[in-house]
Order: C-alpha cells, then structure tokens, then sequence
C-alpha cells in the first residue's frame, strides 16, 4: 500500500463512488469504495486506484493490486465461503470474523469445515442440538462440527465405505475440543449396541487419554501429545458394534525430560496430588515434598494447581470405575506412574575411581521404594537403570557421551535412568489404552468404521515468545502436519482434478494460486535413492539427496559425528539456491529456518541435542523386562498380557492395535505400521514408517477434514473474559495476520 495525500483530484460527488472494495495491507484490511477516477482525479499514475476509505472517508491512491473486491453485505455471514461472489482473501477472513462476531465459529468451505477456536466455552454442543442433526442431509445442516459428523455417518452408511474425520491445525487451535465434540455426536447418534459405547464412556475415555498423553506448553495449556486414531465400527444397522483407539508418536521422551521449563505429562502430578489414604500409603507417597528435587516430576508450589489436580486424579479414577476396568490392573498402572517419581528421586551418583567406578543411585531410600513397588530386588533395578552407563554394552548405538570422564559417566548413567522412565512410562499409557479397548471392543462382525483423527497441532514455540528455539519433538509434529495438509492437498485438489479430466471435464483454474507442500515435505522425509553418504559435495546428485530424517538417522550411527556434523550434512544436501526458499541458516548455535506451510509459518530450529535424542536408548526396553519379571502378580499379568497383544507401544511405537476391527480389515495398513523399519530403534524412522502408515489407512477412507484456526497465538491458553465474544466488534480479538496466514 501506499497511501498519498492529494490536494486535487478528490471530490464527494456521488456519481463518482464505484465498488466496495477491501485495501489489503500487512496489518489486515480495511473497508474503501473505489472512486471513479474518470471524473476529477489528474495525473493518475498506472496501477493505481482511488480509494475512499469508509472509517474516515480519507481518500488516497493505492496499488491496484492491494485492492480486493469486497461483496455485499448480505454475504457477510455466508454459511460457506463457496458461496461468495468474490472469493478473495480479504473477503473469506471478513466472512469468518463476521460470523465469529456473531458467535459462529464454523463456516463451510465446500466439504471442508473451518472451526476457529472460540477461546470461550459456548453452548452449541449438547444432546439436544444432537437431536437436531440426526438423519439430517449435508444440505439441510447449517455448518457445524455435528453436519460434518453427520455427514460422515450418512456416506458410511451409504457406501459401506470407511470414513474418517481429520481435525488440523496449530497446537491449540481447538483440534481435541472438535474431535470430542465429534465422537460425541456419532455416540449418540448412532447408538450402540448394549450400550457397548455411550456419552459417559466416550467423555471417561477422553479423561483417561488427557490424563496421560496431554501437557502443559507455551502455547496451549492442555496439549495432546499424542496421535490417536479412534475407530467406531459400525454393523448392518448403522449401531457401533465395537470400538477402539489407536495411540501413535507419542512424545513419549517428555516421561524423561530433566529440563525445568518443560512439563511432564499430567498423570504424574495428578496421581502426586490426588492419591490419599490407603492408596497413597501404597504408593508411599505419603511423605512428597515440594521443596524436593525431581530429576522429572515437577510439582507446583501453587495451592490451586495442586488442588485442581487432586480433584482431575479424582475424576481420572472415576473414569476407570466408568469404564468397568479391573482395580487391580488400575493399581497396577499407578505403581508404574508412582515408580517414575520415586526414581526421579533416587537419581544417580558415581562411587569409587578408575576401574572400580561405579554408577549407584544417589538416594538408596527413594530406589528402594521404586523396587518394592515394581515387585523387583534393589540389584534388578539398579541393573535396569544403569546398564549402559559405565559401558557402551549395545554395539549398534554410537557413543555420544563416552565414560571417560566423570561428567560423561554421570550423564550417561542419567541418560540410562531417563531411557528406563521413558520406557515405564510407555509401557504404562499401552497398558493403559489395552485396558479401555477391552472394555469398549468386540468380535462382532461389523461393516465400515468412521476413524477420527486427532493430532499434536502445528508447533512454532517463536510465536507464544519462547526464543529458545522449536525441539526434535516440535518437528516430528510438524512434519505430521505437514503430511495432513498434503493429503488434504490430493484428496480435495489432486482427485477431483483427476477425476474431471477422465470425464473431460473442463474446469476453469485461472487465478486459482495453488499452494504445495510436497518440497518441504520431501525435504524432511524422501527416502534415501542411492547408498551415497556422507558426501561432503555440494553439488550433489540429486538421486543422492535425502530427507532430514534419513540424515539425522544415518549421522546418529556414526562414532564421532554430533549435531554439527548434522546440519552440516543437512546444508550439503539443501544448502542450494532452490532450497533456499524451504531452508536457511539461522545466526543462533545450532539454529535453522524451515518455511513451513508454504512459507506462511517458519519454524525457527534449535538442533541441540538432536543426534543423541534420535535413537531410542536401550534403557527404554528394560522397562518391559523389569515389568514382566515383577514378583507382583498384578502388574506382570498387566504387561505380560500387554506383549501377548502385541507389545507394540516400543517397537511399533503404537499402542491399541489390538482393539482395531478397521485396522484388521485392511492388513496391508497393518504391515505398514509394524514394518521393518518400525521395529528399528530409529525413532526418526519410526516417525516416517508410523506417518506413512497412518496417511495410507486415511487415504482409504472417505475423507472429512477440519481445519482449526487460531485467532490469538495464545489462543489455546487465552479465555475471553467473562466467557463473552465482543459483541460489537471482533477486531480486537481476531490477529488477522494469523488468521490470514492460516486461511492462506
Ligand atoms: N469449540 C470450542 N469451544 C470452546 N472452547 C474451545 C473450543 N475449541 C478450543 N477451545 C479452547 O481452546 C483450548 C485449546 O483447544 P484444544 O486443546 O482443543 O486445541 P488443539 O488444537 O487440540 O491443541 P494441541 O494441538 O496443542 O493439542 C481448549 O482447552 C479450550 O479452552
């Protein structure tokens, strides 16, 4: 934009206001009319236009290009933005804040549903607004996450065809809070067979799921860390006849995160703060004090928030009692959690010199706790926890920190203790998701299933002010994203293109500005071509490129390389010219730059840590063995039954393939999830191997995407005052350059 200040040329002579336009400019947009420039206006310049702006009726000359056609009125709150006649930019983010304004929150776009995230609790979800929807059409349903729900149930029933709805966005942007809202509709509309699934057991599920794969991060307060797949398996009548959920890429390396700032996940402090009388006796917790030095439990000193978790631990220990699960197996689960504090407790601390160094625990009391606990001797446990600390006993993990030192042996013996809190806590959330499959799924032979998908949202840490930089674990979320936007990029653009050309169709795409992600996506995950590695040439072939991933995984084998030799590897096979526009050197140690989203949302990196953080330490396996070996019937039963399944939250890195009727139908999605490379202790290739498997079962389906938009960058920890939208004008609420780089 450039606005100019003319003394001539400008007069209020009706004749000459033409069409309502929007001036675009960075900040958002404004409402002008576009003046005739015919009558009056001299020495115009090419490319520009007069314009009045319709706040305060000053007129200037702007950029013919920063101009958008605006359209009228009666359009403002278009219940599908296909609808407008001019479909613009500026046009979609008026209709989606005008009809926020006016407590709308979902709009169409085509079969697309956009929620923004109303940071309000509203009252547009409850049984009887179920009841409203039931058997209704796409075409009678205003939009709504129930239409959308609807929408699906009805082509499933239709088609006999699977279905799956898919919730994307930002971390915060209200993913989870639609998911719910979804499989909360299809509950009740559907209905089950003896009462196999009903509304409290859906909502005690969810508990369960928060409870122990959500947390607390900078930019929402109850973030999903995990993605699950929960499938509803439907019979010839259209009733669920049995169900079950799916737990993937878990983040599960926050169960062992030693930093300060970041949480662990809410179960922990839940259980500290919730488990009394005899049950906290049990779990000798009886004496937790919060002046106590955690390796990875942080307690808060606030009276409320511990308060606030008490009454969650209740309502998380109801949900189990909802769910009809065995007490003793809940124990069993608790045991597990109340271990993880206990050896955060003991810690680790060297004795003796030389060669007869050795790593014990720091506190023998906490240790002993842990031990009796699990139903292990004091020399099992020590064995588990510092197996590999003082040698490198597994000949295919490189030695990042090699014992030569005092520091490097400590740090790997809390490295080894970290691995085996990692591994307990893995196995507790899989023993967990078994435990509601069972209650909720069946062998009755069913039809077609609706899978819902929730995901961990778009992380960019930069934009809630942490300046730290985004973590390996941010990235294995963003690319998930990524991966959804381009199956939302070929399901709903690529096909139907596909389709009409086969019908010779022709279809008018002028001015249609088509956004890709398949260079960012193959700059992170595109499978090696060639054995060529480690070259240090940097005009490579490009048979010889390949993903971040793969070079993160082929570096973390190598003795001797390190972060550094990583990104310097990374800038070998991106660092050209065309690259520059996914990737680029940041000044920070260790930072990078990738423009995620087609360049609407870069990601500022920090690779500190990254090689060591991408193989799983052999620490995390002896989790299952110490659980299986347990003198305590209740929880080797538990995990032993839990390997019967599959054991498959380690290797697989999924937890409840057991429970899938959809998942079993269609086997070759089976194989995906559980292939080789899966089964590696690469966790960058189990991310690509689970992601591949998981956009593959999609892909099958009849998709049905939502898309969740933030208004605030806070927006997942913010709540509007008094739980009141403004009621006048949403501008103050509603960033526009977020909200346009979400839409773009
Ligand atoms: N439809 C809604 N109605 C009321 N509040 C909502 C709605 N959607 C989101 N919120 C609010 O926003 C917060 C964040 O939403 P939610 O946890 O669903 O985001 P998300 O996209 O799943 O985030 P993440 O990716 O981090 O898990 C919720 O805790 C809730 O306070």
């Amino acid at each position: 934009m450039e606005p100019k200040s003319h003394e001539n040329g400008f007069n209020d002579d009706d004749s000459n206001r033409g069409e309502k336009v929007w001036l675009v400019h960075r900040g958002g947009f404004c409402a002008a009319i576009k003046l005739n420039q015919s009558n009056g206006a001299v020495n115009i310049e090419p490319g520009k236009v007069l314009i009045e702006l319709e706040h305060n009726g000053e007129q200037m000359y702007v950029d013919d290009d920063d101009i958008e056609k605006a359209n009228v009125g009666e359009l403002d709150l278009s219940e599908d933005i296909c609808h407008l006649k001019h479909l613009n930019e500026a046009s979609v983010l008026h209709c989606i804040r005008q009809r926020y304004a006016s407590n709308l929150i979902h709009t169409r776009a085509g079969p697309t549903l956009i929620v923004v995230n109303p940071m309000a609790p509203l009252s547009l979800y409850s049984e009887k607004v179920v009841s409203m929807f039931k058997g209704c059409k796409t075409e009678d349903m205003p939009p709504h996450v129930y239409s959308l729900a609807q929408t699906a149930y009805r082509a499933m029933l239709e088609t006999r065809r699977d279905q799956s709805l898919i919730f994307m966005g930002r971390s915060g942007s209200g993913k989870t809070a639609s998911f719910k809202h979804a499989l909360y509709y299809l509950t009740l509309a559907a209905g089950s067979t003896n009462r196999l699934l009903t509304a409290e057991k859906v909502n005690a599920i969810n508990t369960i799921l928060e409870a122990f794969g959500n947390t607390k991060t900078v930019m929402n307060s109850n973030a999903t860390r995990f993605t699950q797949i929960f499938s509803l398996d439907f019979d010839h009548s259209g009733q669920i006849a049995s169900a079950s959920v799916q737990i993937m890429l878990m983040e599960k390396s926050r169960a062992g995160r030693r930093t300060n700032n970041e949480s662990t996940f809410h179960v922990i402090t839940r259980l500290l703060a919730g488990a009394e009388g005899h049950l906290q006796k049990e779990l000798q917790l009886d004496n937790v004090n919060l002046d106590e030095n955690n390796l990875f439990v942080y307690i808060s000193s606030k009276l409320d928030d511990r308060q606030k978790a008490s009454a969650d631990f209740s309502r998380l220990a109801q949900a189990f009692y909802t769910l009809n699960v065995d007490q003793k197996s809940v124990k069993a689960i608790w045991s597990v959690l109340a271990v993880i504090y206990h050896l955060g407790l003991a810690s680790a601390t060297k004795v003796g010199s030389g060669s007869t160094a050795r790593i014990q625990f720091a506190h023998p009391s906490a240790a002993r706790r842990a031990a009796s606990l699990l139903g292990v001797s004091m020399e099992e446990l020590l064995a588990a926890a510092f197996t590999t600390s003082l040698t490198n006993s597994n000949p295919g993990t490189p030695t990042r920190s090699p014992p030569d030192s005092l520091d490097n042996t400590l740090n790997a013996a809390f490295d080894s203790l970290e691995g085996l809190v990692i591994g307990l806590y893995s196995e507790a959330v899989a023993a967990a998701v078994s435990l509601i499959n069972k209650a909720i799924s069946t062998s009755i032979h069913t039809i077609a299933s609706i899978l819902l998908v929730d995901t961990p949202g778009f992380q960019n840490p930069a934009s809630c002010g942490q300046q730290a930089g985004a973590t390996l674990s941010d990235l294995k979320h963003n690319y998930l994203q990524e991966r959804l936007q381009l199956l939302f990029h070929h399901m709903t653009l690529v096909m139907p293109r596909e389709r009409y050309a086969q019908e010779m169709v022709e279809i008018d795409m002028e001015g249609f500005n088509e956004s890709y992600p398949g260079p960012l996506v193959s700059l992170i995950d595109r499978s090696p071509q060639s054995h060529v590695v480690r070259t240090s040439q940097r005009d490579l072939r490009e048979a010889d490129r390949r993903g971040l991933l793969w070079l993160l995984d082929e570096e973390s084998i190598y003795p001797n390389a390190n972060d550094d030799s990583f990104l310097e590897r990374l800038f070998t096979h991106y660092g050209d010219r065309e690259s520059q526009s996914l990737l680029r050197k940041a000044p920070g140690n260790r930072q990078f730059v990738l423009q995620h989203l087609q360049g609407t949302n870069p990601v500022l990196y920090s690779a500190i840590g990254w090689l060591k953080n991408s193989r799983e330490h052999p620490a995390v396996k002896n989790a299952i063995t110490l659980l299986q070996d347990s003198s305590k019937e209740e929880i080797s039963s538990l995990f032993i039954g839990n390997l019967a399944r599959g054991g498959t939250i380690f290797c697989g890195s999924i937890a409840g393939m057991e429970g899938t009727q959809s998942l079993r139908r269609v086997s070759s999605i089976r194989r995906s999830f559980t292939s080789a490379g899966v089964k590696r202790n690469s966790v960058m290739l189990q991310v690509k191997f689970t992601v591949d498997g998981l956009i593959d079962t999609l892909r099958r389906t009849g998709t049905h995407f939502v898309h969740c938009y933030l208004l605030q960058h806070n927006g997942g920890t913010a709540t509007i005052a008094n739980g009141k939208l403004l009621q006048h004008t949403s501008e103050d609420i509603v960033n526009v350059p977020l909200l346009r780089s979400q839409v773009g």
